[in-house]
């Protein structure tokens, strides 16, 4: 069997010490395998994103991770990993080609970065608002600009938190086909809609767990 491009294993994880949001949870993500992760309101999917993208290591936090086999911390590994937040996190003063300058620079990425983002941006359709500033933006096409710049940049792992939820039925079909003609990348897409596109996903269907308070 294929070596997982990322492993975590025995996460709990707790926000107050007190109530378990995770309990020894435990999955792999294959080499350009999707996962479509789901379960009801707040039983973890945003919490398990931010775990992985290193950005909750506050709190009650216990695992062990890998990539490609080797041991990490969450924390060292953010450079392989992008990240669809809920939450586009651009700056709204800033025209569209300005916030992709940005990340450009952020991520000390070459010019090709900004031509991937643009095709991105053509696919979705809204390329045409990249010279405006982003507060001119409706909420879906700043979301797509978000998408853009996340997908954009060259990493072997996304990570997407509801990015279906401000697109319009056509430009969510044609993201899903975007993602899905990807195979050298892994997705982790947590969404409450659009399932039925990801045919060849693998679920992960998130629970409570059983153990409600944590001993720390
Ligand atoms: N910063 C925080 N401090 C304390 N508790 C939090 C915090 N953020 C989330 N929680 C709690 O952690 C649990 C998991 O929340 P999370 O947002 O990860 O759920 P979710 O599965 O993404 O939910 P949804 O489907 O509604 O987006 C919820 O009970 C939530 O109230």
């Amino acid at each position: 069997m294929d070596e997982p491009l990322f492993s975590l294993q025995n996460l709990t994880y707790s926000y107050d010490g007190k109530t378990l949001i995770f309990d020894q949870f435990s999955f792999d993500v294959l080499k350009g395998e999707t996962i479509f992760l789901t379960g009801p309101n707040g039983v973890g999917k945003t919490t398990l994103l931010q775990i992985i993208a290193g950005l909750l290591s506050n709190g009650h936090l216990t695992y062990r991770a890998y990539y490609k086999g080797n041991p990490v911390q969450l924390v060292a590994i953010r450079r392989y990993i992008s990240y669809v937040t809920a939450e586009p996190p651009l700056f709204s003063k800033l025209t569209g080609y300005e916030n992709i300058e940005c990340f450009r620079l952020l991520w000390r990425l070459d010019r090709t970065y900004y031509q991937k983002v643009e095709a991105i941006c053509h696919t979705l359709g809204m390329a045409d608002w990249l010279a405006l500033p982003v507060d001119q933006y409706s909420l879906g096409t700043l979301q797509k600009l978000h998408i853009a710049i996340a997908l954009g940049r060259p990493v072997e792992l996304y990570l997407m938190d509801e990015p279906f939820n401000s697109l319009d039925v056509t430009s969510r079909d044609i993201l899903a086909e975007w993602i899905q003609t990807d195979n050298r990348a892994s997705y982790i897409i947590a969404s409450h809609v659009h399932q039925d596109k990801f045919p060849s996903a693998r679920v992960l269907t998130l629970a409570r767990p059983v153990r409600k308070e944590g001993i720390w």
